[in-house]
């Protein structure tokens, strides 16, 4: 059966339907950060989230993380409702965590010992992983003997090793500079294309929205809702100065403008 009663399809990685989630609920401290999100993700696609600042992007990776449980309207992965979290659906923040006691290969390996691992099941796991990034030269270095981008792609393998089936990416690229983003986009296409996983992205960058992206899903002001998903059918490699490219940067902004603005309204208004 391809889907359940409810019309929750198997296949799909990522179903939200009327999703909401208020942080805090039941407080005097109640925020609503998301309300009414709809939204089927398909196995493969790489989806962009772009909205302004507050909006519930990040909440929304928590929430198919399973970090936090949604409040109101139903997630589910593969047919099942998201209880906690797994293995299948790992999350890389913008200021990578890797542990600094550990060689490179050992941070890669780390959630693989929590899964009970031998050694050398780690090992070779954290090194195919790591071959998938282009770091097996700098294997048993420190996290502090690589530039930002590299720790970046540790993260990336410490992620991969673990096969999931969706990459959450919170901003990965915000902490570079504008260089070393744009080779670590090729080289995410490049792990995503080899990979099969499906990705949901964040990210404050309308030029990275259009490089990445097979659909881009634009957030209100909070409590973000969708505001309008966007399709990206421009043909792979991207090239961004084509009038195309620039064509849907303009539709991009045009979408978030109004939101931006009613956001910093609102910050003003709530003194934040
Ligand atoms: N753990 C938390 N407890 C209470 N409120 C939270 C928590 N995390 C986020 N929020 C609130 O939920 C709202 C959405 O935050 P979130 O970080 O998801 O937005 P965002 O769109 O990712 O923002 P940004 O683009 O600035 O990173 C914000 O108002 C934020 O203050």
């Amino acid at each position: 059966m391809a889907s359940d009663a409810k019309g929750f399809s198997k296949k799909d990685p990522v179903v939200c339907r009327g999703l909401g989630k208020t942080w805090a609920a039941g407080t005097s401290r109640a925020h609503e950060a998301l309300k009414g999100i709809d939204l089927d993700v398909k196995p493969g696609e790489f989806v962009v989230l772009l909205g302004p600042s507050g909006c519930g992007k990040s909440t929304l990776l928590y929430l198919i993380a399973g970090l936090e449980d949604v409040t109101t309207g139903e997630l589910n992965h593969f047919g099942e409702p998201v209880t906690g979290p797994s293995p299948d659906r790992s999350l890389i923040f913008q200021e990578t965590s890797l542990f600094p006691w550990l060689t490179v290969w050992e941070n890669v390996a780390f959630g693989l010992s929590i899964r009970g691992a031998s050694h050398a099941e780690r090992k070779e796991a954290a090194v195919q992983a790591l071959r998938e990034v282009g770091l097996t030269a700098a294997m048993n270095k420190r996290p502090d003997e690589l530039s930002g981008g590299m720790r970046q792609r540790v993260a990336v393998a410490r992620a991969l090793a673990m096969r999931p089936k969706v990459l959450l990416m919170d901003e990965p690229f915000a902490a570079l500079d504008v260089q070393t983003r744009q080779k670590m986009q090729d080289f995410l296409l490049d792990v995503w294309r080899d990979s099969g996983a499906t990705v949901l992205f964040v990210t404050h960058h309308i030029d990275e929205a259009v490089a990445l992206s097979d659909r881009v899903v634009v957030f209100t002001s909070r409590p973000g809702r969708i505001k309008t998903i966007v399709t990206n059918d421009l043909p792979r490699p991207r090239d961004p100065f084509a009038p195309e490219s620039e064509a849907m940067r303009r539709h991009l902004t045009a979408q978030l403008r109004d939101e931006v603005d009613r956001a910093f309204a609102e910050q003003e208004s709530f003194g934040a």
